[in-house]
């Protein structure tokens, strides 16, 4: 697979100097049942606005450190913060709070194919409501014009009363996006969310989760397998080796030897496009 979907130019980014720490990861390490070391003492900030990519080879711990941001695993030591509160010491109703704050993008989208994609898009919203009124499908009005309008800025209104299991993959993953944006989180997580798509759709999901997150401040955290995909949007890039971080700076800082390291391989031998092989 030739991952050179865009060219590896970095955008602009929107971060502003000195914003709050949304996230605050603190030393954790994940040992799973079977004693595999997944994640050994990682610890990083994230302020608000940052758009941070993960990358990494197969194994070196991204979607087990994805899946410790919102509980989806629980780490073995170590903490994490959102918004200063943690979320691994959490328990009930506080818990459900905090993990409102995070929102997940998934690789396959992980709809219900049974539901219409408006109902799919307003399923973002049932951590904010009371039991019953979710039960019941019961959203405010406000909830729904949110909705719709979520749905005809990803230009996917003419489809809303449709079955989601109707809709393509990119479309599918659109409709994710639209569901993680209107839970309102302060951090977004995306787990390898172009790893299942084509490179013209790979383009049009990975520019709308900018453009989503950055223009409404929300702080994203996206891992991917493509090394120009992340150059090209991130305005900083966490590199994973063997459950460590490796590397944690700007685009701009990772050179050759840094890839090498991260991916243990000889740049040459990667497929990351002609233009970091020679000139990085
Ligand atoms: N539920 C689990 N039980 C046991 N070991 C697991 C489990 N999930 C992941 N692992 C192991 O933990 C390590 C890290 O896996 P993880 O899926 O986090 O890596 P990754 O970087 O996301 O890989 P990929 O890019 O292939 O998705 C691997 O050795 C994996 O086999």
């Amino acid at each position: 697979m030739a991952d050179t979907i865009v060219s590896p130019k970095p955008l602009e980014t929107t971060t502003p100097p000195g914003a709050e720490v949304v996230l605050s990861v603190q030393g954790v390490s994940k040992t799973y049942t079977n004693g595999t070391k997944a994640l050994r003492d990682v610890s990083f900030d994230v302020r608000r606005g940052e758009f941070v990519v993960v990358i990494g080879p197969s194994g070196s711990g991204k979607s087990t450190l994805m899946r410790s941001l919102n509980r989806l695993v629980d780490v073995t030591s170590g903490a994490v913060l959102v918004d200063g509160e943690s979320l691994t010491k959490a328990g009930g109703a506080r818990l459900r709070a905090v993990r409102r704050r995070v929102a997940m993008v998934f690789q396959h989208a992980n709809l219900v194919g049974r539901l219409t994609v408006l109902q799919n898009v307003l399923h973002g919203r049932l951590g904010h409501m009371g039991t019953l009124a979710g039960m019941f499908g019961r959203y405010t009005e406000a909830d729904k014009q949110t909705a719709v309008d979520l749905l005809r800025e990803i230009e996917l209104g003419e489809h809303m009363y449709n079955r989601a299991a109707e809709l393509s993959g990119g479309q599918k993953q659109r409709v994710g996006i639209a569901r993680a944006i209107i839970q309102d989180p302060s951090v977004l997580l995306c787990d390898e969310p172009i790893a299942s798509l084509d490179p013209s759709v790979s383009k049009v999901i990975m520019d709308m989760i900018f453009q989503m997150a950055t223009s409404r401040n929300i702080t994203a955290i996206v891992n991917l397998h493509q090394i120009d995909v992340a150059l090209r949007y991130a305005t900083r890039i966490i590199g994973m080796h063997k459950g460590e971080i490796v590397f944690d700076g700007p685009p701009a800082d990772l050179t050759a030897e840094t890839i090498e390291r991260i991916y243990d391989t000889p740049v040459g031998e990667l497929m990351i496009g002609e233009e970091l092989r020679g000139e990085r």
